[in-house]
């Protein structure tokens, strides 16, 4: 079999999977890379990648995808990695930039602005000009005390839906081996076992625990309740457009 082209997230939240791979035989039968979620999510659609963890927006443009693992990039609440910034309330904001580097969380702001604030925002191109931005990943660690108003999009989904949520999934195009998919499976199952493996040696960020953030804001487990949330989530995004 020719080497498994893999593409996943450069962030610290995907450092458990990756630890799992690099400990499993699975290793020798992949190739990988590390990209943002944006390009991951576009490897898989431009056949760059067989296998990504990609943001679930994306699945709109896969309609052929298969979600091949027991795992995904969740949480339960409180993510505290995927932010919408804001220089005002966000009763008050009228313009919105989005994180190029996201797919996902770009979507959730605008499904929670419009159906859980109810909230009608101009979407801009430069971030000069936003009165409140989404940022992800490893740039916002310890930001939040830094920023007048700060909405964590995880919890704020919790609270519109009582539903966990999941941001990324792994998924191919082409159905894989079965034996293939089996090892994967079990690499990421060891890896995310022991989330706080990863921390030795990850840089420091003022106001911020790895430690909580790896073992309770992130949650790794593609639960049934989190496949109903990424229905719901797709249903209304694909509605942002009508
Ligand atoms: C929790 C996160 O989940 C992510 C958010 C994604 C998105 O918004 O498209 C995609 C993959 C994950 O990295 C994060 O990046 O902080």
């Amino acid at each position: 079999m020719d080497k498994v082209r893999v593409s996943a997230v450069s962030y610290t939240n995907t450092l458990p999977f990756l630890n799992g791979i690099r400990q499993s035989a699975v290793l020798d039968q992949i190739e990988l890379s590390l990209d943002n979620p944006s390009v991951c999510a576009q490897k898989v659609i431009d056949d760059k990648a067989d296998l990504g963890i990609i943001p679930i927006a994306a699945l709109l443009s896969l309609p052929q995808a298969h979600i091949i693992t027991d795992y995904c990039i969740g949480t339960e609440g409180a993510v505290d990695s995927v932010f919408i910034f804001s220089h005002k309330p966000i009763e008050e904001i009228q313009t919105l930039y989005l994180d190029q580097q996201s797919r996902t969380s770009n979507g959730l702001a605008r499904v929670l602005l419009k159906h859980h604030w109810k909230r009608q925002v101009k979407l801009v191109a430069n971030i000069d000009e936003a009165d409140a931005y989404v940022l992800i990943g490893d740039r916002t660690f310890g930001k939040k005390y830094e920023v007048p108003y700060v909405y964590d999009l995880g919890l704020t989904w919790k609270e519109f839906t009582g539903l966990p949520f999941a941001f990324a999934v792994w998924v191919s195009k082409k159905l894989l081996p079965e034996a293939f998919i089996t090892s994967f499976n079990e690499a990421l199952k060891l890896g995310v076992s022991h989330p706080e493996a990863v921390i030795p040696g990850l840089p420091e960020y003022k106001d911020f625990d790895y430690h909580h953030y790896l073992t309770s804001s992130l949650n790794y487990h593609l639960t049934a309740k989190k496949r109903e949330a990424i229905e719901r989530y797709l249903t209304l995004l694909k509605g942002l457009d009508t």
